[in-house]
């Protein structure tokens, strides 16, 4: 397990930490990792003979990344991403797992041969890791290319799956990748919601406002999408979860309660750990405004405008 290199508060190394205590001391403290599971602050040496790659980070750091390991991965390598966010390039949104096949690439098989990228699943579910390390019953679903077979994606089942962990494998990798990223700019909405002390009635009615646009950006710039696939784990199940007990909706609504502002409260709040909802709404913001619809997304272009302070969160049932 490649763990990018900190030095703890009491001055320790993180994967020393990690490989001495076997408990991720920083990001999952009270928690045991298996003995078998070594941290490497090495990128090039943990990926090179790997022959499946588990990506899971905040978005933002994958391009740098991929700019270490591209050429490194072995020929035939196969990866899935448990990333919940979207790349940008300019004004356009690419998903995670494209850009993991377009710039981690594999040697080639022989000097001169033709580079194969690599397969790229992804797996997304209502699965907040303190839970899932507990061993707390949930489940997951993992998106395959819906021009793929189903084996590719049972490759990835067989991995993952457990009697606590359980499994859906869907043939609809945007639909799963969306889903899980799109939720977390909800979960911001619904987190405002709740610090405005508005009751459940009106969160339930900005997470099915939420769940609405999910569903309308998807369908309108993604092809294969699956209605099917927003009642699986990656849509219904982890935009509740998120909305109910997520970073990104804690720090919301905390952020409604007191007036302080995001960035400072991720900070204390969240000790290292990363908010994906406000790069994601962002991200989004950019994208539709340049195609001049942002009237057809009130909810998520709402969040964008809470985040960098132009409207005020008690404002934002009024947008919506
Ligand atoms: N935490 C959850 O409950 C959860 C559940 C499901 C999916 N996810 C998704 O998994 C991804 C990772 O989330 P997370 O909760 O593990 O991370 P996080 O938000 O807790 O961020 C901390 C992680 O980022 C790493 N990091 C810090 N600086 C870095 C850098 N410069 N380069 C690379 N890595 C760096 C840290 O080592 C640590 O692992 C996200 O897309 C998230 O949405 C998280
Ligand atoms: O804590 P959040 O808001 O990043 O959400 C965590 C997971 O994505 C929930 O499935």
């Amino acid at each position: 397990m490649w763990v990018f290199e900190e030095t703890l508060a009491d001055g320790s190394l993180l994967t020393k930490t990690i490989n001495e205590r076997h408990e991720n001391t920083k990001y999952l403290p009270g928690y045991s990792i298996p003995e078998n599971v070594i941290a490497d602050p090495c990128l090039r040496s943990t990926v090179a003979d790997a022959d499946l790659l588990v990506f899971v980070l905040p978005h933002q750091f994958l391009r740098t990344i991929s700019r270490q390991i591209t050429g490194v991965l072995k020929p035939g390598a196969r990866a899935i991403s448990l990333i919940k966010g979207l790349d940008t390039q300019g004004n356009d949104i690419r998903l995670i797992t494209d850009v993991i096949r377009e710039t981690c690439l594999p040697a080639p098989a022989s000097p001169g041969a033709e580079v194969v990228p690599m397969s790229v699943s992804a797996l997304s579910g209502a699965n907040v890791a303190h839970e899932v390390a507990a061993g707390q019953f949930c489940e997951t679903t993992i998106g395959y290319h819906h021009t793929t077979s189903l084996s590719e994606a049972l490759v990835w089942k067989a991995l993952f799956n457990t009697p606590v962990f359980r499994v859906s494998c869907v043939p609809d990798l945007a639909g799963v990748e969306l889903c899980g990223a799109l939720k977390n700019v909800v979960a911001l909405a619904a987190g405002f919601s709740d610090g405005m002390n508005q009751g459940g009635n009106t969160k339930a009615a900005v997470m099915r406002i939420g769940l609405l646009e999910i569903r309308d950006f998807a369908a309108r710039f993604y092809r294969g999408i699956r209605h099917e696939t927003f009642f699986e784990s990656c849509g219904m199940a982890d935009l509740i979860t998120s909305c109910v007990g997520g970073r990104n909706w804690k720090v919301a609504r905390e952020h409604a309660a007191t007036g302080q502002d995001l960035a400072s409260l991720e900070q204390t709040m969240l000790n290292g750990q990363k908010l994906q909802g406000i790069l994601t709404a962002e991200e989004v913001y950019n994208f539709l405004s340049a195609r001049g619809l942002l009237h057809s997304y009130p909810l998520f272009t709402a969040v964008h405008r809470i985040c960098i302070g132009e409207i005020k969160a008690s404002d934002m049932l009024k947008h919506i």
